[in-house]
């Protein structure tokens, strides 16, 4: 089941063109590593896709619903059911504890759920510093956190920018692992943005993205 569709995407800041005619489909239960030099897009082209940034020209379709014709606020609540997001800097709120920061989508959904957020807790082997801050957690249990958060309201889309960027290569490979198994066990389709070897070679596929476009690598 295809979970994503990319049509035509093309986005430039001012005079400089960052990517054009994107195509790209993403189905349930897979992981596809994005490649590409620094500076290729990347991390823009997320973006797009999320809805953090606007594409200049192009489709997107997400659990099957076209964006196009949604209103701003439509737009919103598809994305907020339909997608997880994982940065690089974890990005989770420091006055809040690792639960409560796990519950934020559900929250945001009118949701609450406590068993769904100690079930992702432990997903991420993180159940015993679920009343801890972030403060008091160390780079590769900040990013156990966000991957929960990212997965705890089930959606369609994970997109994750460079999650194991930050870490050394045994936290990396434990947080590769982890974001395998959940996406699989949500059956999410996952977008990860990644310039290490190792990430990249444990997704499904690889896509590179270039001056041309985007390429199977
Ligand atoms: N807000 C912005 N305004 C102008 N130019 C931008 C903006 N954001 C990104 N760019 C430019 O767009 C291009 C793509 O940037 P992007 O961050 O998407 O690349 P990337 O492939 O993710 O890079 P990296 O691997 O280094 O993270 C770069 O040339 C960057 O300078």
């Amino acid at each position: 089941m295809t979970v994503l569709s990319a049509r035509g995407l093309a986005k430039r800041y001012a005079d400089t063109p960052v990517f054009t005619g994107i195509d790209l489909d993403l189905a349930a239960g897979e992981i596809v590593a994005l490649l590409g030099e620094s500076g290729s897009g990347k991390s823009t082209l997320l973006n797009c896709l999320a809805g953090l940034d606007e594409a200049d020209a192009g489709s997107i379709t997400l659990a099957g619903q076209d964006l196009r014709p949604l209103d701003d606020e439509a737009r919103s609540a598809l994305r907020r059911q339909s997608l997880g997001f994982i940065f690089q800097a974890f990005h989770l709120l420091p006055h809040l504890s690792v639960a409560d920061n796990v519950a934020l989508p559900l929250r945001l959904l009118g949701q609450r759920d406590d068993g769904r957020v100690a079930a992702m807790l432990d997903a991420v082997n993180l159940g015993s510093l679920a009343a801890r801050m972030p403060r008091q957690l160390s780079g590769g249990q900040l990013q156990r956190v966000a991957i929960a958060r990212a997965l705890v309201h089930r959606p369609k889309l994970v997109l994750a920018d460079e999650p194991t960027g930050n870490l050394d290569a045994r936290h990396a490979a434990e947080v590769l692992d982890l974001l395998r198994r959940c996406t699989h066990d949500v059956g999410a389709a996952c977008l990860l943005v990644t310039h290490s070897d190792v990430a990249a070679q444990a997704a499904d596929r690889r896509l590179r993205l270039d001056a041309d476009g985007l390429h199977a690598s």
